[in-house]
């Protein structure tokens, strides 16, 4: 049993707080509002995520990180990736100095194009070994539900992983590991853009031809440039590449397709942003993983599209008219 505090209680870091506990450790959600930590410590339950599951008993709750923070061996993060700079430069002082990060997060810093595991390192100091992260098809709310998952836990340091691994091995999540961090983190962010674009084409009223093949171009192109940036082609055919892809271009649980469809069906940017106070990191990591691509010299064009769509540059059936309109290639180019 570890000790192990997750920052914070949104959907993810709640649903993974439940495999934590359900695995015998001991975990602190960190949750900014006191009536969330009410919730989590007298009632046992997270209203505003998962209302009427019943999280277990060895999770409670603080909205103050030194209390969270005070003995933790393990330190999860899963805040929205564009906010994780600023508050773990908050947090860093308080954390133990063996501990090791987790990072949730499936997106790309904007302006530095920097991965999540390499902010944790830029602001903590910390080294690789010292670094993981847990990425796969793992929609919250079904982990929530202890439906059975897969994912994948990656540490540049393998006893780390497995360390990991065994932290979250619970009665319904299974994690594989993995010394492939940069694969799983751009599979990760990747996706969330490709969901984005699947929307798009489902809002438009499209079919499984052209999901199945935006999917399957996307990951071409999540491959292209991961393989680039030195990750190992294979990672991108397993859980946190394909395994992910599928799960968030299939569901209608995910942010990210909900988000494109609501673009596909004429909503703008600004109206859906309105409708929903959870994160739809591929809105972001566009921009971000365009700008990664670009400086790497890789061609991108579901994220070149994507970003088009979301800053109001182009209509969503444009985007898709573009996509065939392009000069022919092979396939494997
Ligand atoms: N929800 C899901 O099914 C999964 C999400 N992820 C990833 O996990 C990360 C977190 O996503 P979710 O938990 O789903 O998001 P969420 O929107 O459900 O929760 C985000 C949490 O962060 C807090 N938060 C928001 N802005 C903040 C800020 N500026 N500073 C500090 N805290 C802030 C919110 O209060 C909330 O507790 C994302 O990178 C996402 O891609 C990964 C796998 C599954
Ligand atoms: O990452 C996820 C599933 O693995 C969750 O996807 P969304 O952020 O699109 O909901």
């Amino acid at each position: 049993m570890a000790r192990v505090a997750v920052f914070s209680a949104g959907s993810w870091g709640t649903a993974f707080g439940i495999v934590l506990a359900d695995a015998g450790n001991e975990v602190t959600l960190w949750a900014r509002r006191e009536d969330v930590v009410t919730a989590v410590n007298d009632r046992h339950e997270n209203p505003d995520y998962f209302p009427g599951v019943e999280l277990p008993a060895g999770i409670r709750a603080t909205s103050d990180p030194a209390e969270a923070l005070a003995g933790a061996e393990y330190v999860v993060l899963s805040v929205p990736s564009q906010s994780l700079r600023e508050n773990l430069a908050a947090w860093a002082p308080l954390v133990p100095e063996d501990a090791v990060f987790i990072s949730l997060m499936k997106g790309v810093e904007l302006g530095t194009t920097k991965r999540m595991s390499e902010v944790i390192a830029e602001v903590t100091g910390a080294g690789p070994e010292r670094i993981s992260v847990v990425s796969g098809p793992n929609l919250a709310k079904e982990i929530a539900m202890r439906e059975p998952a897969a994912s994948v836990v990656a540490c540049a340091d393998d006893a780390v992983a497995k360390q990991v691994q065994e932290l979250c091995h619970s009665r319904a999540f299974r994690p594989y590991r993995s010394t492939d961090v940069v694969g799983c983190e751009l599979g990760g962010a990747y996706k969330n853009v490709v969901g984005l674009c699947v929307g798009m084409a489902v809002g438009l009223g499209f079919g499984d031809n052209t999901t199945a093949s935006l999917i399957t171009r996307g990951l071409a192109e999540t491959a292209r440039l991961a393989m680039k940036l030195g990750a190992d082609p294979l990672t991108l055919m397993g859980l946190a590449g394909l395994g992910d892809l599928v799960a968030t271009c299939s569901s209608p649980l995910s942010r990210n397709r909900t988000f494109g469809e609501k673009l596909g069906q004429g909503l703008s940017v600004e109206e859906i942003y309105a409708t929903t106070s959870q994160v739809a990191e591929g809105a972001k990591s566009c921009a971000s993983i365009l700008d990664l691509a670009r400086r790497n010299g890789v061609d991108a064009p579901i994220a070149e599209h994507v970003d088009a769509v979301v800053r109001g540059e182009i209509g969503t059936r444009e985007m898709m008219d573009a996509f065939i309109a392009r000069e022919t290639k092979a396939e494997r180019d």
